[in-house]
């Protein structure tokens, strides 16, 4: 039997079907697209209708009577008043278009695939850590599925992870640092270099939520912070880190930031700090926002080995006792605040002995920094003098008590050329600038619970209080005012914070207004007279009485310059003497 051709619809119909399709599709999005506008009024008027419904149904019923009058009132009034009936429609018009809107969330910008092998990616990478042969119903397996090892998981519109929890088995050692280091570099890895990472392990849970952390903000400037004396703040950190926020300017706007604020003085149990970092990562910017703080409260003597005259802004500044670049000026200064820490101690002690409260003259706290101490040690070592360093003993192991803090600064490598004294006393560290996980152990005593990258700005680190947790730190921008690449604002900040200059460089006195002229002249004399109290009383290496801190007797050092120092050039500052007796 011959056979009959199909029908036309039935031979090419599938091309011709879709065709129609394609065509039903264009003319449904063309009438939607003029409709849209009813569309929206009339989902407005249902979701409006629903709302009133709504709220009819929730009214108490002994309410309804009085609910019912004001609707009725507003519908008297808006019938009577002219155009009104135009206007209520139009408002009506208006309030449904905004309610019927489309709110539903636009897609997400990765397609759900990509995610998807991002995290299968990821998975796969962690088998060989998370797994073991003997495990009979293993959670990582080679070719299993992600999506019970990933509980949560958040991308960005990247594309790229900012939040994961991961599931691991019990058995995995993540109590310890190496096997919780290699899981942890893994993942930085794996979702994008470049990024700090916040590793949270829950042992109990046998979780690890992986959290990408936001880059602090670069652009605080120096200003007065809102501190009580004895807080300094070091920088800025995570919210999640410390419990307090400091009320910050910026600009013309006000707002709330996470402080990293170090507490010194006698109550403190980290009293001395050690600021570390690479040459060029702000550790002397960091030393003078401290010194910007200190001398609101207190005294300071500044030793800078680095030379490069980064202090000159403070040189004379009411409050400064002393800012020293060179190694004989450094040793006479640094005698002196020996000296000076020992003359408050014992008078603090003679004092606690007769039951009184600590005298005046040792409540005044006075701040030592040393910038780069280390390179007056080569200094010393080839001249045959001594190391500066070595005279920070007594301020370091009785400061607290007497109100001396000591700030040292230096380079990350030079930690070993730090004398036993400095790296036992300082016990608030900072270390800022690129540095390993080792290096940021070794110098903080602890590492860090982010991954440390390679590129940060200036003043960006790390900190850790005594035994406290390692805090992600940037140093509020405080530059040397006379470097012409400063900004204006930044450096009209730092101006600003400056007290007036009362003593020049060159040690003449500044000029005063004729009305001060004579209480400078009584100042003068008051002053002299101090002086020669003070040589009178040189504070002799006084034998350490009973109530005397742990080993202050063996660890008194000679107040005068040593025997094999030649006589010092630059005398002891006279406000630095005075200060003394002041
Ligand atoms: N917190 C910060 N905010 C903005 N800029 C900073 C910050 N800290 C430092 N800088 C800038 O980085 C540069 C180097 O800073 P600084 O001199 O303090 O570093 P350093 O570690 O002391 O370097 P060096 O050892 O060479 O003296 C300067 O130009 C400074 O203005």
């Amino acid at each position: 039997m011959a056979r009959r051709p199909l029908p036309r619809i039935l031979s090419n119909g599938g091309a011709q079907l879709a065709r129609s399709r394609e065509l039903a599709r264009t003319a449904a999005d063309g009438a939607t697209d003029v409709l849209q506008p009813l569309i929206t009024i009339a989902r407005g008027l249902r979701r409006l209708a629903s709302a009133a419904g709504r709220r009819w149904t929730e009214t108490p019923k002994d309410r309804r009577g009085a609910l019912l009058f004001l609707v009725a009132s507003v519908v008297l009034v808006v019938a009577l008043v002219p155009y009104g009936p135009l206007l209520a429609v139009v408002v009506l018009m208006a309030a449904a278009a905004w309610q019927g809107r489309d709110r539903t969330p636009p897609a997400p910008a990765v397609p759900d695939d990509s995610r998807s092998r991002r995290l299968q990616s990821l998975y796969e990478a962690l088998v060989p850590y998370f797994s073991i042969a003997e495990d009979p119903d293993p959670l990582y397996s080679h070719g299993g599925g992600w999506e019970k090892a990933v509980p949560a998981h958040e991308f960005d519109d990247d594309g790229r992870v900012t939040h994961l929890v991961i599931r691991y088995p019990a058995y995995f050692t993540d109590g310890e640092a190496e096997s919780r280091a290699r899981i942890e570099h893994l993942l930085a890895t794996k979702s994008g270099r470049g990024r700090e990472y916040r590793f949270t392990w829950d042992e109990e849970a046998n979780h690890l939520a992986v959290d990408v952390l936001p880059a602090l903000p670069t652009d605080i400037a120096a200003q007065r912070f809102v501190t009580a004396p004895g807080e300094t703040v070091l920088g800025f950190t995570d919210p999640a880190g410390v419990q307090r926020t400091l009320p910050l300017t910026h600009g013309a706007e006000q707002r709330d930031v996470p402080p990293v604020v170090w507490r010194t003085g006698v109550r403190s149990t980290e009293p001395h700090l050690l600021v570390l970092g690479q040459p060029g990562t702000g550790t002397s910017t960091l030393l003078r926002s401290i010194a910007l703080q200190a001398l609101h409260h207190g005294d300071l003597l500044i030793v800078d080995g680095g030379g490069t005259g980064e202090y000159a802004c403070l040189v004379g500044r009411d409050g400064v006792l002393a800012v020293e670049c060179g190694l004989t000026g450094a040793l006479t200064s640094l005698e002196w605040a020996a000296a000076e820490t020992e003359r408050r101690l014992i008078s603090v002690n003679r004092a606690r002995q007769q039951g009184l409260a600590a005298p005046d003259d040792t409540r005044r706290p006075l701040w030592v920094f040393l910038d780069r101490p280390t390179a007056f040690t080569h200094l010393a070592e080839t001249d045959g003098r001594r190391d500066p360093q070595t005279l920070l003993q007594l301020p370091l192991r009785h400061g607290r008590a007497a109100n001396v803090t000591v700030v040292v600064a230096d380079q990350l490598d030079a930690l070993d050329g730090l004398t036993d004294a400095v790296r036992q006393h300082t016990r608030a560290r900072v270390v800022l600038g690129p540095a390993s996980v080792d290096e940021l152990t070794t110098a903080l005593g602890a590492p860090p619970h982010t991954t440390p990258v390679d590129q940060v700005p200036p003043g960006r680190g790390y900190a850790r209080l005594g035994t406290g947790p390692v805090h992600r730190l940037q140093v509020p921008a405080t530059p040397d005012p006379y470097d012409d690449a400063t900004s204006e604002a930044h450096r009209q900040a730092v101006l600003d914070l400056l007290p007036p200059r009362t003593t020049p460089a060159d040690g003449e006195q500044a000029p005063l207004p004729p009305e001060a002229k004579a209480e400078a002249a009584a100042e003068a004399a008051a002053e002299a007279k101090a002086v020669s109290m003070e040589k009178r009383d040189a504070p002799a290496p006084a034998p350490v009485t009973a109530g005397e801190p742990d080993g202050a007797a063996t660890d008194a050092e000679p107040a005068g310059p040593p025997a094999a120092e030649p006589a010092p050039s630059d005398p002891v500052p006279a406000k630095a003497v005075a200060a003394e007796t002041s």
